[in-house]
């Protein structure tokens, strides 16, 4: 008898050994492949690099000369393609040799792409008329097809699936001559202001490199502020575009939805129609932005995308010289803006009262409500599963651990986790914010939530409209750039941005001014009552010297009063200065 008893408890754990040796077995066997894919990928991508720096040995461009034309300002370097003092293929190796310099730093190029020179060589010889962008140099974020690359978000599972075709905006833009010429890097999913993956590792942000360039559009940022490209493309779903622009001192914008067409871009959140991204323009300068966004609406545009309500460029919005009303906030009463991002706001509202215009404070209704129950319960609304699914039996980024953790969690931990939490720490919202991990329990719920994001546009605009306001300006996130791995934990910075996805309205950001040692020592009055706060706080103590920028937002499909607004501030700030 105790033999048999003994026989079954030995037969039993050896039972479970196994089981748990092949389960063991399995995942090693299954990061193995990961592995495999990723080192496939980086062999593809050095073979591309190497094939570019190969091909510039054969040009003979001097340091200097390349240096000369990557200084050109937008319009410079435009007018100079245009009258033909510079040929399409000077231009690209001038800013190939540049980027690949830039890039040694930064990690900010995913690939270069082989076929710029074959496109370049093709536009020097034609003699019609030139496009738009005839022979500038556009670089393009990862998550935007290209003909026979993979577009994988920084995940495994997307890597040896070459796409069919180029995304529709890159087919404009090569119609008008535009040369995509590197992709750039993105955080694996896309979902934090980091940039940061298993297969292409991590972008450093080009003003201080131990800070990061932001996300997900970090590559792009990065590029742009090293001035290693002139214009480039992003996308938006909760800051992706504006917050990497005022990390890296560029220009942004993030667009209405459907003012821009999104066929062949990737997203892991296109199912969820409540907050969808948008796709935009980034830039090194304020004219490049404008004509990067302008380029696109052309007809051959809405013949890819016929979803895209076919609203030209208004010139007549941009160049209006009525005088404006415009609200200014500095805090979304969870994060305060830290004080270069405040000062930042208040610089900008003296130089549109220089040009002329009325700035008044204006307080948007709810927004922590806005943020918790409405944002972050919509984006997370399927439980993160849209994203996690993804990346099962992946390599997790250390930068996005944290979070996705809540997304493991069973329900009635989060739900116990939202109880103390505002207990231990009296951070009532971070409770809210847990409770919006839970996701949505049926379809009815979801279409209630769908009322209620309803309601809250009503009760926004309604605001606005008391008034009675054209545009406002507030900071794109409360702080400058964070130190590297640390976004995860001030992540809800970022609700100065994302309210906008919510509301869908366009939204660009400006550089405008830079950390000073005296907004280093205003931070002793910072509040520091939430571990958000001090953590907010104790990230922004080494910044100084780092790009704070400003967002300009307008009403949905006002992206040319987005733009005019943005001029009018630029030349208010240059007047100031003189
Ligand atoms: C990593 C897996 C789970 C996703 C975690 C999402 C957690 C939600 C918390 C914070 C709010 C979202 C931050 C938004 C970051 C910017 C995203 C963006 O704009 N992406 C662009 C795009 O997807 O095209």
């Amino acid at each position: 008898m105790e033999n048999i008893k003994r026989q079954q408890v030995l037969g039993f754990t050896g039972g479970v050994l196994f089981v748990i040796l092949i389960n063991n077995f399995w995942r090693w066997k299954k990061k193995q492949n990961v592995l495999k894919k990723i080192k496939s990928k980086s062999v593809e991508c050095k073979r591309a690099f190497d094939y570019v720096v190969e091909q510039l040995k054969k040009g003979n461009l001097s340091e200097d000369e390349v240096s000369q034309i990557v200084q050109l300002s937008f319009n410079d370097l435009h007018q100079q393609l245009q009258d033909g003092t510079l040929k399409a293929v000077t231009v690209l190796q001038a800013y190939q040799a540049f980027a690949l310099k830039a890039n040694e730093r930064l990690n900010a190029i995913t690939e270069p792409l082989v076929t710029a020179m074959d496109i370049a060589e093709k536009l020097d010889k034609q003699t019609g008329k030139k496009g738009l962008l005839h022979g500038i140099p556009v670089s393009v974020k990862e998550s935007f097809d290209i003909k026979s690359l993979d577009t994988t978000a920084g995940i495994s599972h997307f890597i040896g699936k070459p796409r069919p075709d180029d995304a529709a905006l890159i087919k404009v833009l090569k119609d008008e001559g535009a040369i995509p010429f590197v992709r750039t890097n993105i955080p694996q999913t896309m979902m934090i202001y980091e940039c940061s993956n298993p297969i292409y590792k991590e972008t450093l942000n080009p003003y201080d490199l131990t800070k990061t360039p932001g996300g997900s559009t970090g590559g792009e940022s990065a590029l742009l502020g090293a001035k290693a490209s002139i214009i480039g493309y992003g996308s938006d779903i909760g800051g992706s575009i504006r917050v990497p622009s005022h990390f890296c001192g560029c220009y942004g914008l993030k667009t209405t939805l459907e003012r821009l067409s999104r066929k062949g871009t990737l997203s892991l959140s296109k199912g969820q129609m409540q907050v969808s991204g948008t796709v935009g323009p980034m830039a090194r300068d304020l004219d490049g932005l404008i004509m990067a966004f302008k380029v696109l609406l052309t007809d051959l545009h809405f013949e890819l995308d016929p979803s895209i309500p076919p609203i030209k460029f208004r010139d007549e919005i941009y160049n209006s010289k009525q005088s404006l009303k415009i609200g200014y906030y500095v805090t979304d009463g969870y994060t305060p803006a830290v004080p270069s991002c405040r000062r930042a706001v208040m610089l900008t509202k003296k130089a549109l009262e220089a040009m002329g215009h009325t700035v008044v404070e204006f307080k948007p209704p709810r927004m922590v409500y806005a943020y918790t129950k409405l944002y972050l319960g919509t984006v997370m609304g399927d439980k993160g599963k849209n994203y996690t699914s993804k990346l099962k039996g992946d390599i997790i980024d250390p930068t996005i651990w944290k979070l996705m953790l809540p997304s493991k969690l069973p329900n009635f931990i989060l739900r116990m986790m939202s109880w103390l939490y505002p207990i231990l720490t009296k951070d009532k919202v971070f409770g809210d914010i847990l409770k919006a991990r839970m996701g949505i329990n049926s379809v009815h719920d979801w279409f209630n939530h769908a009322l209620k994001i309803q309601a809250y546009k009503e009760e926004f605009l309604s605001a606005w409209r008391r008034e009675d306001l054209d545009a406002v300006i507030c900071p794109p996130f409360a702080m400058a750039a964070p130190p590297l791995g640390k976004v995860a934990d001030v992540i809800s910075a970022g609700n100065y941005s994302m309210i906008y996805n919510l509301l869908n309205y366009p939204g660009g950001v400006l550089p405008v001014t830079k950390v000073t040692a005296d907004d280093v020592n205003d931070l002793d009055n910072y509040p520091t009552n939430t571990r958000t706060l001090k953590l907010v706080k104790q990230f922004s103590m080494k910044s100084e010297g780092l790009p704070v920028g400003v967002q300009c937002v307008c009403l949905p499909f006002n992206e040319e009063l987005v733009l005019r607004l943005m001029r009018e501030a630029e030349n208010g700030l240059n007047k100031l200065q003189d």
